[in-house]
Order: C-alpha cells, then sequence, then structure tokens
C-alpha cells in the first residue's frame, strides 16, 4: 500500500471528485459515514461524546459527523474552535445542515469558552487536519491542551490537531494525543515514524473509494506492507523439490556467553524454509549447537571463544555456502574483525549482516565498499546511528537510511516498531506487524536467521527484507495473542513462525 505526501493527498481528493465524478460535499459525507461506523462498532449509543470542530475540511467533517451520530442518538455536543475569520465551504454547508437539526453548536473562542471534560466521555478531535501550515497557537493551542489533560478518550478524525502529515513538528510543538486516529483510505507518513507514537495512537483505516488510477500511478517512495502483499511474496514449494533446491546458508554467530544468539538464529533459519544449514561457532559453542540444533551441521572455529579466521582454521569455504548470515552474539574481538575483514572480499552474492557485524563495520568504514551488492543490514536504532551519525528527528533518520541503502547499494532494515526497510533504489517499506513483545533479547537474531533462509532460498534481497520482516513480527503477534505480549521470548516468536 502506498504512503503519499500531502500535497499528492489533496490532488487525489480532486481526482476522485473529478473523476468518479462526485461532488466534495458527498466526499466529505462518505469519509465522515465511513467515520461514524467505525465509530459506532467501537462506543455504544450512550457515549457522552464532544466534538471540536475547526473551521477547514476537517472542522466540516467533524460538523457531519455530529449530524450523523445524532441521528443515531448518540449524545452529542458541538464546540466550534473560533481561530479565524473564515470558514471553508463545506464547512459553512455542513454547519448549515447541522443548524437544521439542532441550535445548540457552541463557540470557543476564549479559553473561558472550553467545556470541563470527563473520563467516561469521548472527545471527537476535529480540529486541523491534513491542512495544518503552522504550529497551533492562540485558542486552538489552549484547546488542544485542554484535550490532552483531560481524561476523556480521544479519536481524531484524519489526523491529530497538530502533526504535519509529513514533516516533523518542532518539540514545543502542541499536539492532541489520541487514544485513536481513524482516517482515510491510506497511511499518512506521520503515523509510522516511532516519536510520533503518543500523536497517534492506534491507528484505523476507512476506505472511502478515492480514485484508485491516482493512486495506482502517484509516485512516492513510500511504503506499507499490508497482508496480501507480503503473501504474494511467498514462493510455492515445487513439488519435486529435495533439500538442495532451498539453499545451503551458513551462518557465523556466537561468542562465549552468547551462543544462544547462533542457537536463536540457527532454529528460526531452519523454522524459515532453508534447504540445509551450518552455523560455524568457536569452540565452545560446538556441543551446544549440535545438541540443541540438531538438524544443523555444525563447525567449530580454531578460537575457543570468538570467531576468527574462517578458512584458516578449517572452517567454512563461505564460496560454497548459497547465503551467508553474519552477527548474531559475534562480539567484536580483534580476531573477529580480521575474519570479517577476510571474509566479505570472497563472498559475491548478497548476505545478511547484523548486530556486532555491523558494529564492526562501522569502526572500520573503509570496509562498506566492500559489503557485497544487494546484502541485508539489519540495525536496531543504536547500530544505524553507529554506522551513519545522530539525528535530530524521524524525517532525518528516513533520509539518513535512504542515502545510505542508495550509497552502498544494500537493503537496510532499520528495526523497531513499523521496521523501514530501505532499498537499493531509495525505497521505503514500513512493515505493519509486529508489537512491543518483541522487545525482548534475541528476537533480533532470529530475524537473522528468518532472511538468511529466505536469501538462501533464492528470494530476491528486497522481497526476502520484506517478507522476512513482515512475517517475523506475526509470528511476534501470533504469540502476544496467545500469552499477551510481556511473557513472550525470542523462541516463542521462532516457534509461531509460518510460511503460508
Ligand atoms: N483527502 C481526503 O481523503 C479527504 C479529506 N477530508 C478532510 O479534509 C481535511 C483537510 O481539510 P483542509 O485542507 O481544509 O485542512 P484543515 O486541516 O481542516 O484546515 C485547514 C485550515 O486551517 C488553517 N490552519 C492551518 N494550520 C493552522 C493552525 N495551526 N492554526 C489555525 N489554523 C490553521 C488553514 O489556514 P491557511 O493555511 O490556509 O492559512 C486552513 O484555513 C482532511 O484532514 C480530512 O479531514 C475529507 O473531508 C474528504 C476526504
Ligand atoms: N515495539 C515494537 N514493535 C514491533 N516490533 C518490535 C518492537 N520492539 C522490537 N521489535 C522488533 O524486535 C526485534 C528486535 O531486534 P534487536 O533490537 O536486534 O534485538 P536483539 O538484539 O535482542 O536480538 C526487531 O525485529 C524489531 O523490529
Ligand atoms: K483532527
Amino acid at each position: 500500500m502506498k504512503i503519499l505526501n500531502v500535497d499528492q493527498i489533496r490532488a487525489l481528493d480532486e481526482s476522485t471528485i473529478k473523476h468518479e465524478p462526485i461532488a466534495p460535499l458527498n466526499l466529505m459525507e462518505r469519509a465522515s459515514m465511513g467515520f461514524v461506523n467505525w465509530f459506532v462498532d467501537h462506543f455504544p449509543a450512550t457515549t457522552s461524546t464532544k466534538i471540536f470542530c475547526g473551521l477547514g475540511n476537517n472542522g466540516g467533517d467533524g460538523l457531519a459527523i455530529a449530524r450523523l451520530l445524532m441521528e443515531r442518538d448518540y449524545p452529542v455536543e458541538v464546540y466550534v474552535v473560533r481561530y479565524a475569520p473564515r470558514e471553508s465551504d463545506d464547512f459553512m454547508h455542513n454547519h448549515r445542515r447541522l443548524k437544521l437539526i439542532t441550535e445548540d453548536v457552541k463557540y470557543i473562542e476564549y479559553s473561558r469558552d472550553l467545556p470541563t471534560l470527563r473520563h467516561n466521555e469521548v472527545v471527537i478531535d476535529a480540529i486541523l487536519g491534513s491542512g495544518l501550515s503552522r504550529p497551533a497557537d492562540g485558542i486552538v493551542k489552549a484547546t488542544i491542551e485542554a484535550i490532552n489533560r483531560a481524561p476523556a478518550t480521544v479519536v481524531s478524525v484524519d489526523i491529530a490537531s497538530g502533526l504535519y502529515v509529513d514533516q516533523p513538528n518542532q518539540a514545543n510543538d502542541v499536539i492532541i494525543e489520541p487514544d485513536h486516529t481513524v482516517s482515510f483510505q491510506l497511511p499518512k507518513l506521520a503515523f509510522v515514524l516511532p516519536k510520533n507514537g503518543k500523536y497517534v495512537g492506534k491507528w484505523h483505516l476507512i476506505d472511502i473509494q478515492l480514485h484508485k488510477r491516482y493512486i495506482d500511478i502517484a509516485p512516492t517512495p513510500y511504503y506499507y506492507t499490508q497482508p496480501n502483499e507480503a503473501r504474494l511474496l511467498l514462493h510455492q514449494r515445487d513439488r519435486y523439490s529435495n533439500k538442495g533446491t532451498f539453499g545451503h546458508a551458513l551462518l557465523l554467530a556466537g561468542s562465549f556467553g552468547k551462543i544462544g544468539a547462533a542457537v536463536l538464529a540457527a532454529r528460526s533459519c531452519l523454522r524459515s524454509g532453508v534447504g540445509l544449514l551450518t552455523v560455524h561457532v568457536p569452540q565452545c559453542g560446538y556441543s551446544i549447537i549440535q545438541a540443541s540444533v540438531p538438524e544443523a551441521m555444525c563447525e567449530s572455529d580454531g578460537h575457543q571463544t570468538v570467531l576468527t579466521g574462517t578458512s584458516r582454521v578449517g572452517g567454512p569455504q563461505p564460496v560454497t555456502y548459497t547465503t551467508v548470515g553474519i552477527g548474531p552474539g559475534i562480539g567484536k574481538a580483534p580476531e573477529t574483525l580480521a575474519m570479517l575483514r577476510d571474509l566479505l572480499p570472497t563472498i559475491t552474492r548478497p548476505m545478511v549482516i547484523d548486530a556486532d557485524a555491523l558494529n564492526l563495520l562501522s569502526e572500520n568504514r573503509e570496509l562498506y565498499s566492500q559489503i557485497p551488492q544487494n546484502s541485508i543490514l539489519t540495525p536496531h536504532p543504536k547500530e544505524f546511528e553507529r554506522l551513519t551519525k545522530p539525528w535530530q528527528n524521524d524525517y532525518e533518520k528516513l533520509d539518513l537510511l535512504r542515502d545510505f541503502a542508495k550509497t552502498h547499494r544494500v537493503v537496510v532494515v532499520l528495526k523497531g516498531a513499523h521496521s523501514a526497510i530501505a532499498t537499493p533504489t531509495g525505497d521505503v517499506h514500513f512493515n505493519s506487524t509486529g508489537n512491543p513483545g518483541l522487545s525482548t533479547g534475541g528476537t533480533g537474531d532470529v530475524l537473522t536467521g528468518v532472511l538468511t533462509a529466505l536469501l538462501a532460498q533464492g528470494y530476491d534481497s528486497v522481497e526476502a527484507a520484506v517478507l522476512g520482516v513482515y512475517a517475523h513480527g506475526l509470528a511476534g503477534d501470533v504469540i502476544a495473542d496467545q500469552r499477551g505480549p510481556i511473557g513472550m521470548t525470542a523462541s516463542d516468536v521462532i516457534d509461531a513462525l509460518r510460511w503460508e
């Protein structure tokens, strides 16, 4: 699914009006009806509801929503925040329509006009939408602050008032902190950026049949992975396949005290369809791998506690493997750095690079040029900062991410909620699965195993990253449903991986 910018959202609106064709007012009615259908599913008709409307089309939506909820007998109070002398045409029209069924529309010009908000009430925030052009101030700011202070449940229409759709807010901007955002058709970039979490809440999309052709051809670097899109990426198994069909992966993982990382990556690799797997670990990990992952072959490094030269010590010859994954639990010993230096030039196919392998790269940036093209790098934000430099806000981070992927012709999975997958052409796919239960040691190692398995099976790097990250998050969601997010472990995630 595409994520469009604010100008494109406006043009999409106009394109729908022109090509469907539909009157602007009727499109607003459709959007408002979609919101109301969602609202009715979530809050009973006894819910005391206060709707705060601005003077643009977001406010117009709010007025239409008020009328539609009143028609369904919700106890609704309407407040118009009068911050300017002019209203939009569709606001005015909906204002007239609302006045036909109620005289009771209140106006907020000064702080003293603000109502008291209680915990058993729901506030609908329709003050400002995608037309935000400057930080909220004056009475708009006071209203937002009052809503944020209140114990009421808050639902924003389209986007929280005060939050920009696709550009950074300043630290002192005043923005609604909703429990839910109910938006139209496509996600907004602001929804998938971690720092905006409290200004978005849970977000929901309402299909209002905006012009499909416009969406199909609109250029954008940003995508949001939908379940059907992920499923389409999945390779079906040939009935006459054999284990050779699905590649032979080599995992270089573990060090003394961190052999568990190698176990997790190995297990998830096997659970993700690899044909054959060899795990190369320091000597201290040999019997652990043999005993705990019997499906894998194991090679012992020449060193007792850390990974060293692979070929020098009779270890693996990476060229003979379909894919190499390196990083989980390896540490940053000088011998391991030497191994990485020797290894990179010998690998010609895309590999997976994670954890301390990334940290070693960031401390030895001359190695960046040795990373095989189309490799998948899986940093969490701290590792990504080490690979690049600190950023001021999520938008700057996104620029750094796209630049890094393009410059080094690699796929970068920046992990977190809505992991962002940047491609060598500069596109970014935001993941839609996963939950805070995944914020626990070892889930990143699991992801490395998953991605290594997909590359070994011949998936293209971008497809492997999009599908693997999606399936990893989905496994986390399945486990969170079963046992709650707090008690889940990385091993649970491996068990819940499903490829269908
Ligand atoms: N696209 C879709 O899919 C559909 C969209 N729809 C709805 O339309 C909404 C967008 O409407 P919109 O363009 O009228 O913008 P909105 O935010 O209501 O107000 C802009 C006004 O506020 C002003 N203003 C700006 N910042 C301000 C500030 N800080 N403090 C005070 N004022 C400020 C701004 O002033 P200006 O910048 O012009 O000076 C302008 O006058 C969208 O969010 C959705 O709800 C649906 O109805 C149909 C389908
Ligand atoms: N709040 C969250 N929502 C969704 N996914 C998350 C969240 N927190 C962590 N994750 C996922 O969990 C994994 C954590 O990886 P990482 O930080 O490398 O952990 P570790 O190093 O312990 O293995 C990543 O795939 C990340 O996207
Ligand atoms: K809003």
